[in-house]
């Protein structure tokens, strides 16, 4: 469900968690040592800018499966159990929400007391294993968006993430989008291009990169699309 700004809670709320991201994004700015530390931040505060609240709610497994009580728990207890070895979502999780990285620059995301959030990275043999984040509901989860890998040149990282919907309760989660303006160009930042690290991705607009993602599965890793193969000079397109 997208948001429109409705009620006076949800555009306090917005303005409350624009800034937050702001001062994240200044904090980012200035630990990779940009000459402005301000211009991430920049394009998500411009008036045309295209962020975006998103609430999700994740029914519990038994009212999909009409599980009787005793049988939602011990589907909670297997589902609890894998997600904390590598999550199967065949073995009880179901998948609520996809394997993705967030296209934007920054998600800010807040949830109620339900797990179900999971994050894909290397386990100490290098191999990818999905990761169960615990629930906080006092706490931010801060995901970087494809557009802040894109601009630092892969030195932050999009990480990939699902949400398995395998609790007795419902999970509720509010996540804040940070997106530039349409025609906001993204290329690599000089800072980040060296001789050892030549630009990655070739320069799109947030407008090109959204028409590239509609046209793909969700799980799809949408960056590779501008990835600039090893042999191109920095024009390539690769996947176009
Ligand atoms: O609902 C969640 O916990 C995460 C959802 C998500 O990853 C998204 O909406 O992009
Ligand atoms: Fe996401």
């Amino acid at each position: 469900m997208c948001v429109d700004a409705g009620s006076s809670v949800v555009n306090e709320y917005v303005e409350a968690v624009k800034q937050l991201a702001c001062d994240i994004l200044d904090l980012l700015g200035e630990g990779l040592g940009l000459e402005d530390p301000r211009l991430f931040s920049k394009l998500i505060t411009e008036t045309d800018s295209d962020s975006l609240l998103r609430i999700n709610h994740y029914p519990p497994s038994c009212t999909v499966h009409k599980l009787d009580h005793d049988d939602q728990c011990k589907l909670k207890g297997v589902a609890r159990t894998k997600a904390g070895s590598g999550g199967n979502p065949a073995a009880g999780g179901r998948i609520g929400f996809g394997e993705h990285s967030d296209p934007q620059l920054l998600s800010l995301l807040r949830a109620n007391d339900v797990d179900g959030l999971q994050v894909l990275l290397p386990d100490i043999n290098g191999k990818d294993t999905w990761i169960q984040v615990p629930a906080d509901s006092s706490a931010y989860f801060v995901n970087v968006g494809d557009l802040l890998q894109a601009l630092t040149n892969g030195r932050l990282v999009s990480v990939r993430h699902r949400v398995i919907a395998s609790a007795c309760r419902p999970r509720l989660s509010t996540i804040y989008f940070a997106a530039p303006p349409l025609h906001a160009r993204i290329s690599a930042l000089p800072e980040m291009v060296t001789a050892d690290s030549p630009p990655r991705y070739r320069s799109f607009t947030w407008a090109e990169y959204k028409t590239a993602m509609y046209s793909l599965r969700l799980s799809h890793s949408r960056l590779e699309l501008f990835h600039v193969d090893d042999d191109e000079s920095g024009n390539g397109s690769k996947g176009k």
